[in-house]
């Protein structure tokens, strides 16, 4: 028996149970309809408590899932009452067991497991570093055939807990090629017999996956926290967080305002930010991401450089920005570099970089009077615990089975 239907965002067609990304009359998201309206949590360790709004069959297991905590020192250093971490990484200490430490994690077991339940057998995905380690993580887990494309920039975070098994098929770009150009190769591979693409912020059961960050929080504190903070590339986080709320709100009982939604990039690549601050639903590369390569390159926060977000499409970040009366902040390394040292030293956590700079825009957004000193505020440290995960595993690196040149390489060069 099916558990929900998937429905397109601008013309409502529907669609039964399936692995599908995209509608056969126009471009827009579609968005899984549970059956189940009201969230009742299962008796699973982690992930798996949220199955009532997870696209797919099976309850998750794992005890990787997203865990939600009251701050205490940085809450009372910035004068704050009523702060909540969402935290994505490891931190045994608080029952945090995501050991390829960023909530990446939580979109690649619902996607891979969908994957299964639907009788595919390999998933193709471009990276920035943190998405590519979560799926071969699960790939090692379960066998499923993964491959991952990551440009030069990304291959030293492709590292794993545990042994790389053969399932996993990692394809690395040459210097010069970022984020964008893995996506354009992932987007060619897929293409190939037997493949399926993962479809990033078009795929269901990565947005439900990082939804739950959302729904721990709301279990937690017993409603909808008043704002959300992240730092976004794509704005998946950001989109998957305002649909969590969408069915909370639904649910009728974790309160009926919206959190809103509070996003930041990092300077000088900040795309989104341009666009949003003159309310356009157009991203322009002239005027919104001018020399885009260079300010890749120069961006702290690698993984925070997507060239072609899903920010103006129906269901999309501008969308959800629209819907929560959002705000986006633009960081700097060195604001960043800040609020991470000062996260680290009151929390006791060391945080990755993307969570460094959503740490930043909560400070400014309490030097602005963005948020109410009472008001409840859940920061979304997306990604972390990596030093602390080295002191329990020994880390593998995963090596390369081919070399991209560019994203149109011929495929039979790669050998895949
Ligand atoms: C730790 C962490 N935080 C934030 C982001 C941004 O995610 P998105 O823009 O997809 O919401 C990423 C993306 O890789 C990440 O790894």
């Amino acid at each position: 028996m099916g558990r929900f239907k998937l429905k397109c965002l601008k013309c409502g067609r529907e669609y039964g149970q399936q692995y599908r990304l995209t509608c056969e009359n126009d471009d827009s998201f579609l968005r899984a309809e549970y059956f189940e309206k009201k969230l009742e949590l299962r008796n699973q360790p982690g992930i798996g408590r949220f199955h009532s709004w997870l696209p797919i069959q099976e309850e998750l297991t794992t005890a990787a899932g997203p865990i939600t905590y009251k701050s205490e020192a940085l809450a009372r250093e910035l004068g704050l009452s009523n702060l909540y971490i969402g935290f994505s990484g490891y931190w045994p200490e608080k029952e945090a067991f995501i050991k390829t430490c960023s909530f990446k994690e939580l979109e690649a077991y619902p996607t891979m497991q969908l994957l299964k339940e639907n009788g595919e057998k390999a998933i193709v995905l471009a990276s920035a570093g943190n998405t590519g380690r979560a799926f071969a993580h699960v790939s090692a887990l379960t066998g499923t055939d993964v491959y991952i494309v990551v440009p030069d920039s990304g291959i030293s975070a492709l590292w794993l807990p545990e042994e790389p098994t053969a399932s996993i098929h990692l394809i690395s770009m040459s210097p010069g090629n970022d984020y964008t150009d893995a996506i354009n190769l992932a987007g060619r591979v897929a293409k190939l017999p037997g493949m399926v693409p993962e479809g990033g912020a078009r795929n269901v059961a990565r947005r439900d996956g990082m939804g739950t960050v959302m729904l721990d929080a709301a279990v937690t504190i017993g409603k909808m926290p008043d704002h959300y903070f992240q730092a976004v590339g794509s704005g998946t986080g950001g989109i998957s967080a305002w649909e969590a709320a969408l069915r909370l709100r639904a649910d009728g009982r974790f309160g009926q305002k919206l959190p809103k939604l509070q996003l930041a990039q990092n300077l000088p690549f900040i795309p989104m930010y341009s666009a949003w601050k003159e309310k356009r639903r157009e991203i322009i590369p002239e005027l919104d991401m001018k020399d885009a390569k260079k300010q890749v390159e120069e961006t702290y926060a690698t993984v925070l450089t997507n060239r072609a977000p899903p920010y103006g499409v129906t269901g999309g970040l501008y969308d959800a920005l629209v819907d929560t009366d959002g705000i986006m902040y633009a960081v700097t390394r060195e604001e960043a570099l800040e609020a991470k040292a000062l996260f680290e030293s009151l929390e006791g956590i060391d945080i990755l970089p993307p969570s460094a700079v959503a740490a930043a825009s909560l400070l400014k957004a309490i030097e602005t009077g963005k948020v109410g000193r009472d008001e409840n505020i859940l920061l979304n440290i997306a990604g972390g615990g990596y030093e602390r995960l080295k002191e329990d595993f020994t880390l593998f690196l995963i090596s390369p089975v081919a070399t991209a040149r560019n994203p149109d390489v011929p495929l039979e060069e790669l050998n895949i």
